[in-house]
């Protein structure tokens, strides 16, 4: 293995895996969407962020995921500091990034085998053996055969085009794909908003269950308060795009909790969340 492969192997640290300090942001000719934002994600963790539409839960996950710029503030991601990163290194920080979106039917494209878009992060990486390969053949399908079944989908999908699946199928292999390459990190955009409701509740245990097996640190966005308590550590609510509040997840209930967010438990539901392990 080179060298410029055996970098992107991980090193488990106990630092942050994601920090962001006061950032802020505005859109050309509009207003400002993000209001000095800080946070911190450490590794394993899954931070939430709840907030009414419009509150720039999105545009904070497009600046963290460098698909974004932003005009003040820092963001530091595994340790390097992204302002100022030359392109190559940019790309190579870009590669390790797990990102799933709401709609998975855009997040893949329709004229590709299901294969061909599982591997396409690590195609980007060229001579990268992930750590679950190692030992094993590690051919093409045996790489996408092995993604499927960590989202528990029979090999067979590989050969599938996207309009064949179901929704919560389409999203479960934009996981795979997420998980693809190992990141320490996944930015998981409202992942289950676009499925009816069993379905949430299925993909929701697989992201949670996938977690506790490969120790990834998830950011969690929705603006289903009751999802974003089953999943995560840590909630930070937010407001016309500045933080209102971050706290342990068991503090949600405490009395003194910010207005806003009391108004938000007035409509917390739990019918979309799993009750008992739900076999997929
Ligand atoms: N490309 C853009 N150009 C101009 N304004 C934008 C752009 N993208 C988002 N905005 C504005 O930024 C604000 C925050 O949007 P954002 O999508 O981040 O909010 P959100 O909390 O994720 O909302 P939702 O839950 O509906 O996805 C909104 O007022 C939106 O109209």
């Amino acid at each position: 293995m080179d060298d410029h492969v055996s970098s992107l192997q991980h090193v488990h640290t106990s630092n942050p895996v994601v920090t962001v300090s006061g950032l802020t942001k505005a859109f050309t000719g509009g207003k400002t969407v993000l209001r000095n934002v800080s946070l911190s994600i450490s590794p394993q963790e899954c931070l939430g962020i709840v907030g009414e539409s419009g509150s720039g839960k999105s545009t904070l996950a497009r600046c963290i995921l460098t698909l974004d710029s932003f005009d003040e503030g820092e963001l530091v991601l595994d340790g390097q500091v992204v302002r100022g990163l030359k392109r190559n290194e940019l790309k190579r920080l870009r590669s390790r990034l797990g990102a799933v979106f709401q709609h998975p039917a855009a997040a893949l494209n329709s004229r590709l085998t299901i294969l061909q878009s599982l591997l396409e992060p690590l195609d980007q990486l060229k001579g990268y053996v992930p750590s679950y390969m190692k030992g094993m053949p590690s051919g093409r399908r045996e790489i996408a055969a092995h993604l499927l079944g960590m989202v528990k989908l029979p090999a067979s999908y590989m050969d599938k085009y996207p309009h064949q699946l179901s929704g919560g199928e389409k999203q479960r292999v934009t996981i795979a794909r997420a998980i693809s390459t190992e990141p320490d990190f996944i930015v998981l955009d409202e992942p289950t908003a676009s499925l009816d409701v069993t379905t949430q509740a299925t993909v929701l245990n697989l992201l949670k269950d996938l977690q506790d097996e490969l120790g990834v640190a998830y950011l969690f966005i929705s603006h289903d308060l009751a999802a974003v308590h089953f999943m995560s550590d840590r909630i930070m609510v937010m407001k016309d795009g500045s933080v209102l509040e971050d706290f342990a997840k068991e503090a949600l209930f405490q009395p003194d909790r910010h207005p806003y967010t009391q108004s938000l438990l007035e409509v917390f539901s739990t019918c979309c969340l799993p009750t008992e392990p739900i076999l997929l």
